[in-house]
């Protein structure tokens, strides 16, 4: 029977770099894991594309996907919902393939009770003041939601040590690198246990 994947979930509070990590870690040609766009009824920022950085969506379609159990987990964060298609992900780990999902912590918690096994990494900023230096300096957001979405980060850095990794992000490729090496490990881990490797150790 065909293994199945390994889900990543990688999150943190906002600002801290969870985006550019991942898109980091995407760019590279050795990186094997399948992306899950994101559900959100946020409105696109400059640049953005539906399909590709999240299917946007009203708050009546998000409510129907939530009705229909559409969602893996969802979370409203900030005025906005978010979540992850529930449907995608089972489909890509049923054919062997890591999968990672960039949500905040509340979804994150949820996924933990759905996927025990799932592999849980918690980006962490340098220091609060370089965290909001960060979210002042993408310069997405009002002043107000800047300020709600400080309040929210220091709530969610208490949860950190819900979380198997915490990887500071003082650099993007320091972080990218260390992403990787603990998925690898992960793999190296459970593989390890495999009873075929069991069964190598056998003495008769
Ligand atoms: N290691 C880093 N050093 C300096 N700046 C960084 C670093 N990582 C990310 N940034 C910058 O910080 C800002 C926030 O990054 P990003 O949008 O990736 O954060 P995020 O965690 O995905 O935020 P959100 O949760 O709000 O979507 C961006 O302007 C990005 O260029
Ligand atoms: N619970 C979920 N959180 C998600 C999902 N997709 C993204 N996010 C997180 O929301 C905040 C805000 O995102 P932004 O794009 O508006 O800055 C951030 O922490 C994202 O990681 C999701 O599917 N579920």
């Amino acid at each position: 029977m065909q293994e199945k994947g390994l889900l990543i979930v990688l999150s943190g509070p906002s600002g801290v770099g969870k985006g550019t990590v991942r898109k980091e870690i995407f760019s590279q040609p050795d990186t094997a894991f399948e992306y899950s766009i994101s559900m959100t009824t946020r409105s696109p920022r400059e640049g953005e594309v539906d399909g590709v950085d999240y299917f946007f969506k009203t708050r009546d379609e998000f409510e129907a996907l939530i009705e229909q159990d559409k969602l893996l987990e969802y979370a409203e964060f900030v005025g906005n919902y978010y979540g992850t298609p529930v449907d995608y992900v089972r489909e890509t780990l049923d054919q062997g393939k890591d999968v990672f999902l960039e949500i905040e912590v509340q979804g994150a918690r949820q996924v933990r009770e759905k996927f025990p096994d799932g592999l849980f990494i918690f980006l962490v900023p340098p220091s609060l003041s370089e965290l909001k230096n960060r979210i002042v300096t993408r310069g997405t957001e009002t002043e107000d939601v800047i300020n709600n979405r400080m309040t929210v980060a220091k709530e969610e850095i208490e949860m950190m040590n819900l979380y198997d990794y915490v990887v500071e992000n003082d650099q993007i490729e320091r972080a990218c690198d260390r992403i990787k090496a603990i998925v690898i490990a992960e793999h190296c881990r459970r593989e390890r246990v495999e009873p075929r490797y069991i069964k190598m150790l056998e003495v008769d």
